[in-house]
């Protein structure tokens, strides 16, 4: 089987539908490559294509299938519809999601619902800078009621450091333009427009050491172990020499022997692209989700850490009591979800809504540096997140 090379011919961007369950975030998603596969630059990805359960490895090496790809005039985008409110906190409090930006989806027959607040606040948290609304069902909406919508929406942005005023808020509908309707399929190149214009291109660390973060594991028959992620810094080419690194079994070598992005095999990749590896010699049980690939000698796994860490208030959906020395909660470094003993040291207690310095020591050696963010979570809640500042 041959199959068409990847060409980088665009800047490459992540993107992702967030917003509360039902207001149409995967049927904005596949609107979105029904605009532009007529556009002649996507392939039309439908709904329950979409939302289908993940990895699908018959195809050969390629990546999760919740992505969809697809190009406007200027960019080359990879976009992420988080299948429902759990992943979509596993995926962006473990940063396997990676957004440049992000699409807000909020129907404009029911407004701003929880899930639409708490996703915008962990967007904040976990460092995505830059939201598109969608105002989606506005060909069911009256337009007073979605002006008052509107409204709502952009408060929420400001309240939690997104300039409302001046984010682009576009009204759209999902279910419309995916039946064709040029007057919503219009309000989609529009949506596309804002998020060109609007999100700007990451700068890339490009020339640091190669590093991936392990999202996903697939054996591909007659091929070997492949994992999936998206590349945190550096580049790889085919044939380089790599770690990988966080296992139980120590560091172990192998080389990459394929490489792929959406399925099209690449020479090289480079930060912020989302691929696959093939990696020679690599049984399917010695790597895992939340290890990391690595360029050879160029992280050192460790447990011990110091770090800073924000204890979400009550109203942010944490915990309601204070925390103290001998709290064993989850960290979410990366992919990768691990125990941790806290000890806070000369401090009593961390109270909701308070800053602290604390000391970590993890359940088992993961790849960590300083300036590294992760969460902490409890109970299928995030309660704290925090940034490494000196290993031990
Ligand atoms: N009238 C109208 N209905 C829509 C529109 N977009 C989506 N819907 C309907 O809203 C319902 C939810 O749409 P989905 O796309 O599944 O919503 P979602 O946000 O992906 O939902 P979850 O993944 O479960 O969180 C479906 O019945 C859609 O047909 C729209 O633009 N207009
Ligand atoms: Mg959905």
């Amino acid at each position: 089987m041959s199959k068409t090379a990847y060409v980088r011919t665009k800047p490459h961007l992540n993107i992702g539908t967030m917003g509360h369950v039902d207001h149409g975030k995967t049927t904005l998603t596949a609107a979105i490559t029904k605009v532009l596969s007529d556009r002649g630059t996507g392939t039309f990805v439908p709904f329950d294509r979409i939302d289908r359960a993940p990895e699908e490895a018959a195809r050969g090496i390629t990546i999760n299938i919740a992505h969809v790809e697809y190009e406007t005039d200027t960019r080359h985008y990879a976009h992420v519809d988080m299948p429902g409110h759990a992943d979509y906190i596993k995926n962006m409090v473990t940063g396997a999601a990676q957004l440049d930006g992000a699409i807000l989806v909020v129907s404009a027959l029911d407004g701003i619902m929880p899930q639409t607040a708490e996703h915008v606040l962990l967007a904040r948290q976990v460092g995505v800078d830059h939201i598109v609304v969608a105002l989606n069902k506005a060909d069911a909406g009256d337009d007073e009621l979605t002006d008052l919508v509107e409204l709502e929406v952009r408060e929420l942005l400001t309240s939690q450091g997104y300039g409302g005023d001046t984010t682009p808020v576009v009204r759209v509908s999902g279910l419309r333009a995916l039946e064709g309707d040029p007057r919503w399929t219009g309000s989609i190149e529009a949506l596309l427009d804002a998020v060109d214009t609007y999100v700007p291109i990451p700068v890339r660390y490009t020339d640091a050491p190669f590093l991936l973060p392990v999202e996903n594991v697939l054996t591909i028959t007659g091929r070997g172990t492949v994992v999936t992620g998206a590349i945190e810094r550096g580049t790889v080419r085919v044939g380089d020499k790599v770690q990988v690194l966080g296992g139980d079994l120590g560091p172990q070598a192998s080389t990459v022997t394929g490489l792929e992005t959406f399925g099209k095999p690449m020479e090289s990749a480079e930060a912020g692209d989302n691929v696959a590896l093939l990696l020679r010699g690599m049984p399917r049980d010695a790597i895992r989700r939340g290890q990391v690939v690595a360029a050879p000698d160029t992280v050192v796994p460790s447990r011990r850490f110091t770090a800073r860490v924000y204890i979400l208030s009550g109203r942010e959906g944490g915990r309601t009591t204070p925390v103290a020395t001998g709290y064993r909660p989850q960290f979410y470094i990366r992919t990768a979800d691990v125990v941790g003993d806290v000890d806070l040291g000369d401090t009593a207690v961390a109270r909701p809504g308070d800053t602290v310095t604390m000391t970590v020591e993890l359940g088992r050696d993961i790849p960590l540096e300083p300036g590294l963010g992760f969460a902490i979570r409890e109970g299928g809640r995030t309660v704290g997140a925090g940034t490494v500042s000196s290993l031990l």
